[in-house]
């Protein structure tokens, strides 16, 4: 395929609904109402949304997996309806569990996954993929004796034997430790250079915001939200700073309210803010103008539940309204 037979867009999706069925006495659920979103091709896009907005389903329907009740769904400009096996030939899914036989080493399970997808041995890429995977010396071994990062690696592999210009990560970095999931995003990077679209969900807000150019945001089987993810980041206080004064405060004073800080206890102030739009030092300033003594100061950030409400709801406070941007 030529730059210019490729599509502008990595997937399409337009109006798609999906409604499971009640059974076994349980209500029907509509899962997907209706959502729109387009992958540019090229991109890292992040899915982010509560537990139960429909990631995996929408996920599921575009490579195959769930059948939509309807709307439309093109994958690498190829409708998933009209052309069912062309559509999943142009995805490779990585999810979230891993799923990999323990006593199959890397080579094989590489192997037998691109025999599943039908590529004649001589068209098979599984020494360049242990390669590029950082699984060549392990080519051999078996899959329990392989580490967690390697193990993901190893999944991710096997998304890509059939060379799909789109993949999908599920999750891809849940219960991987720090320094592993640095490995996995530097990983997906590599792949994004040499032309694969990738669509992640995540529940880290860090690893969107690391890895993603785009994010949408899926709540209740709906976008609430889609941006690039500096302007999204812009507008969700995603900022905690936790201030104890040493004694117990009536009301908040004057000066602060341009803040809009909450006082969560007598004596606990809460300032919540983006991190762009936020001045730590200035409110720190303000607290002192205002005669308080500082008695402890904490940072976090907020759940991602609660920035999920944010941008379904806006935020609580307008902090940029207040410092008179
Ligand atoms: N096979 C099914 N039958 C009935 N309901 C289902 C089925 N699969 C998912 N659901 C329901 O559809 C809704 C969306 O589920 P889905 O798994 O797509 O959400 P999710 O955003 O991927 O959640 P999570 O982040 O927890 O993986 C949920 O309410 C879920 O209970």
């Amino acid at each position: 395929m030529t730059d210019r037979d490729q599509p502008a867009a990595a997937i399409a999706v337009e109006g798609l609904e999906k409604v499971y069925p009640g059974t076994g006495g349980r209500a029907a659920k509509h899962a997907l109402k209706g959502v729109n979103l387009t992958i540019p091709r090229g991109s890292i896009f992040g899915l982010l949304g509560p537990n139960g907005a429909g990631k995996s389903t929408l996920i599921n329907i575009l490579a195959g997996l769930v059948r939509k009740s309807g709307g439309t769904a093109r994958v690498w400009g190829i409708d998933i309806d009209k052309a069912p096996r062309a559509a999943r030939a142009a995805i490779g899914v990585v999810p979230q569990e891993l799923t990999l036989d323990p006593y199959f080493p890397a080579r094989a399970a590489l192997e037998l996954q691109a025999g599943l997808f039908g590529i004649p041995k001589a068209a098979r890429r599984t020494d360049e993929l242990l390669e590029v995977l950082g699984l060549a010396d392990k080519a051999t071994a078996p899959a329990r004796s392989l580490s967690g990062g390697m193990r993901r690696r190893l999944m991710v592999g096997k998304a890509l034997v059939h060379s799909p210009p789109v993949l999908v990560l599920d999750e891809p970095t849940a219960g991987v430790d720090v320094a592993l999931r640095q490995q996995l995003w530097d990983y997906v990077r590599l792949l994004n250079q040499r032309g694969t679209t990738v669509l992640l969900t995540t529940h880290y807000l860090q690893e969107a915001e690391a890895l993603c150019d785009r994010i949408a945001v899926l709540a209740d089987g709906q976008i609430v939200a889609h941006d690039t993810t500096d302007a999204l980041f812009r507008r969700v206080e995603d900022q905690e700073l936790v201030v104890d004064v040493s004694a117990p405060l009536g009301a908040i004073p004057d000066n602060l309210l341009p803040f809009n800080p909450i006082l969560a206890a007598p004596q606990r102030l809460v300032f919540r803010f983006a991190q762009a739009s936020g001045n730590v030092d200035e409110m720190l300033a303000a607290i002192r103008a205002a005669g308080l003594r500082v008695a402890s100061v904490t940072t976090k950030q907020p759940d991602l539940e609660d920035v999920f409400l944010q941008l379904v709801q806006g935020p609580a406070s307008n902090f940029e309204g207040a410092s008179g941007r």
